[in-house]
């Protein structure tokens, strides 16, 4: 039966809507005793929700730095919610997992604080995404954006259909990894997946490059070169920057769209293409219809399927799940233990336009873990035009280890309140040690 006042949810519509959410919901009692949890916690936990319940939250999920990164105990502690804090949770014998963590304390009728409850999202790349979708991680897109996200929804459907698909979208927004994934839904995907970059074929080599050629087709040519339709064969042939099309070369690609065969250079004889196409462009082809400058058949025959790719800029929202992302990679790269990016470099990176779109913030994550020495990305790792007038890292120079730790000790107080117990929490330290650290000076404090 129900309580009255039970500030937990129980056996409720409430309770009914939070199990069926994507992201994890798990509450605590003032013991961190969990009174309650959804679904994808238990997933995450790897146990039934009723077997979460009534252990204590670390020994539920299992987290090792869960002191230091306790963003569920600050909330409390301070008696505020705290929203889209990123951390990279570390467990037993599984991989380091990014998650945005917002937590919130729950009131008894009186104000006293009585638990907590914390929302967390997996930014690996192994999320809503992916299950949904049914790819790998690595080809997952990155997203809460309601556009893009509908997008990724629909790709299943649209990858098993064959249909030719035409993907638009300013360069650097990610059409190539949208083909590449198309082309792993589909039927194909056993099939070979063929790039081939329209803009930068030299017009004279365009035909021989996409149709192949015969041997004595010209002087060079020994013997037989298949094109990349040949190579595609049973795959998908993926034709980007379809706009930069010489207009002779347009009616070779819409034959063989419509007829499904082609002819090599200097051959007689017909062959049958089974290839799927996706096409993709950042020039605005209905403009370039009317100018005249792209054919009008081919447009239609390309557009079957359209696809809009928004720029970054129209989806900042992704920019810190693709902000852990991208430095997933380069952790890898540069074998440097970056877990997370400070608030206001975060901040500065959400309030840039990307004109390159996705590929300029993964130049600029590069640039900054190039930087970082520490493990958190600052405002002063950041290229020049987005940090401003910050210039040097306060960490840069020489300082002795006590210097960075009475810094760091410092800095937890501060972000405290001056609650030297919830900064001895954060830092995972004894309140002894914390005062060593600081001092005989701050003992009156
Ligand atoms: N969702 C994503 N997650 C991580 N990285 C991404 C994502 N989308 C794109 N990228 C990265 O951004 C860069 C640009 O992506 P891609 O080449 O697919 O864009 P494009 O739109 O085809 O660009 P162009 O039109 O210039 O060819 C690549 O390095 C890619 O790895």
């Amino acid at each position: 039966m129900k309580r009255p006042h039970d500030p937990f949810p129980g056996d409720d519509a409430s309770a009914f809507a939070l199990e069926n959410v994507a992201d994890a919901v798990f509450a605590v009692d003032s013991d961190f005793i969990v009174r309650y949890c959804n679904l994808a916690a238990a997933e995450i936990a790897r146990c039934a929700p009723a077997e979460a319940l009534g252990r204590t939250c670390r020994e539920v999920f299992g987290v090792k730095n869960c002191r230091n990164v306790c963003v569920l105990r600050q909330s409390m502690d301070e008696a505020r919610p705290i929203a889209n804090r990123i951390v990279t949770l570390k467990r037993t014998g599984c991989p380091d997992v990014p998650v945005s963590i917002s937590a919130a304390p729950i009131w008894a009728m009186g104000g006293t604080v009585v638990g907590g409850v914390q929302v967390f999202r997996d930014l690996s790349g192994s999320g809503f995404v992916s299950r949904l979708t049914g790819l790998q991680p690595q080809d997952d897109f990155g997203t809460c954006d309601a556009q893009l996200s509908e997008i990724v929804r629909m790709l299943p459907q649209i990858a098993q259909s064959d249909s030719t698909v035409l993907l638009l979208g300013e360069s650097g927004t990610g059409k190539e990894i949208f083909s590449r994934a198309i082309h792993k839904l589909s039927q194909r995907h056993a099939g070979p997946f063929v790039a081939v970059n329209c803009g930068a074929l030299p017009e004279q080599l365009m035909e021989s490059e996409l149709f192949g050629y015969k041997s004595g087709a010209f002087t060079d040519a020994r013997k037989d070169k298949p094109g990349r339709f040949a190579l595609a064969e049973t795959g998908t042939l993926f034709l980007d920057e379809i706009g930069d099309l010489p207009y002779a070369m347009q009616a070779k690609i819409l034959r063989a769209l419509q007829e499904r065969a082609f002819e090599p250079l200097g051959g007689v004889e017909t062959i049958p293409a089974d290839v799927r196409v996706v096409a993709a462009t950042n020039r605005d082809l209905g403009r370039m219809v009317a100018e005249g400058a792209f054919r009008q058949d081919l447009y239609y025959r390309l557009s079957v399927v359209v696809l809009r790719i928004p720029p970054l800029r129209e989806r900042l929202g992704d920019v810190p799940l693709l902000t852990e992302r991208l430095l997933g990679r380069c952790r890898m790269a540069v074998s440097k233990n970056i877990g997370t990016v400070s608030p206001e470099a975060m901040a500065r990176l959400m309030a840039h336009d990307y004109p390159g779109n996705i590929r300029e913030l993964e130049n600029i994550i590069e640039y900054a873990s190039i930087l970082c020495q520490g493990t958190t990305i600052e405002l002063c790792h950041l290229p020049e035009q987005l940090r401003g007038e910050v210039s040097d890292c306060p960490a840069r120079g020489a300082r002795t280890m006590a210097q960075i730790r009475e810094q760091a000790a410092r800095e937890a107080v501060s972000r405290h309140g001056g609650n030297r117990n919830a900064a001895c929490r954060e830092l995972g330290i004894s309140k002894d040690t914390l005062r060593r650290i600081l001092g005989r000076r701050d003992e009156d404090d």
